[in-house]
């Protein structure tokens, strides 16, 4: 087999942003990303979730697993809406491909494990926050990897606060401006974090969850 013929094979069964995120995972628990959506299917969400939050279809969110809810506004201050991931939309349709995709290299190539996603609409109003927090349960374990993806538009700064801190493993802190397109996954289990103050405009986002049965 020529050289040439044996690297596209392989490269048609690696993906560098998805091994970017794993070695990252392997080293520090966490990842950040810029890339790993098209910026169009960004826009579309954005536009997507501005329209729902405009017609008021999300809710406050609460804490606690999904059965066992409490809304406590000096915690959590966001609004959010589940999403089908078999969603007929074709804008959410789309989101749930590229999930799937890395969901199936992640079980081929770290047997993770994953059998479950569960992802959300988020909008954080002006004056909102999430207080630091770990994202797994005591009483339900299978959240095994956080992802959150900012759908802000380009002109979100830090001057806008609701900056995402991530506390580390090396006893530091890890600031992360919600920058449109920007994907954030981190071990659920491992790693405590916390949504800033907004000092001003709605913070966009969709968070999600890769879980074990
Ligand atoms: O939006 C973020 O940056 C993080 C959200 C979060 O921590 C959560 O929903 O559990
Ligand atoms: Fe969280």
């Amino acid at each position: 087999m020529t050289k040439s013929l044996l690297s596209e094979l392989v490269s048609a069964k690696t993906n560098s942003t998805y091994e970017a995120i794993i070695n990252d995972l392997q080293l520090k628990h966490f990842s950040c990303v810029d890339h790993f959506f098209k910026p169009e299917l960004i826009n579309q969400l954005r536009q997507q979730l501005l329209d729902k939050y405009q017609q008021d279809d999300l809710k406050k969110a609460a804490i606690g697993n999904r059965t066992n809810e409490t809304i406590i506004n000096s915690i959590r201050g966001d609004y959010i809406q589940w999403i089908n991931h078999q969603s007929k939309n074709t804008i959410e349709a789309a989101f749930f491909n590229k999930i799937n995709q890395f969901i199936e290299y992640l079980n081929r190539t770290c047997f993770m494990g994953i059998l479950h996603r569960e992802f959300h609409y988020a909008v954080y109003p002006e004056g909102t926050f999430y207080k630091r927090h770990l994202d797994s349960f005591q009483s339900d374990q299978r959240r095994k990897l956080s992802m959150v993806l900012y759908l802000n538009d380009h002109h979100w700064s830090i001057k806008n606060g609701g900056e995402l801190v991530i506390y580390t493993h090396q006893n530091t802190t890890e600031t992360i401006i919600p920058k449109p397109g920007r994907l954030v996954v981190f071990e659920s289990q491992l790693l405590e974090h916390e949504v800033k103050k907004v000092n001003s405009g709605k913070r966009l986002s969709i968070t999600g969850w890769l879980k074990t049965r």
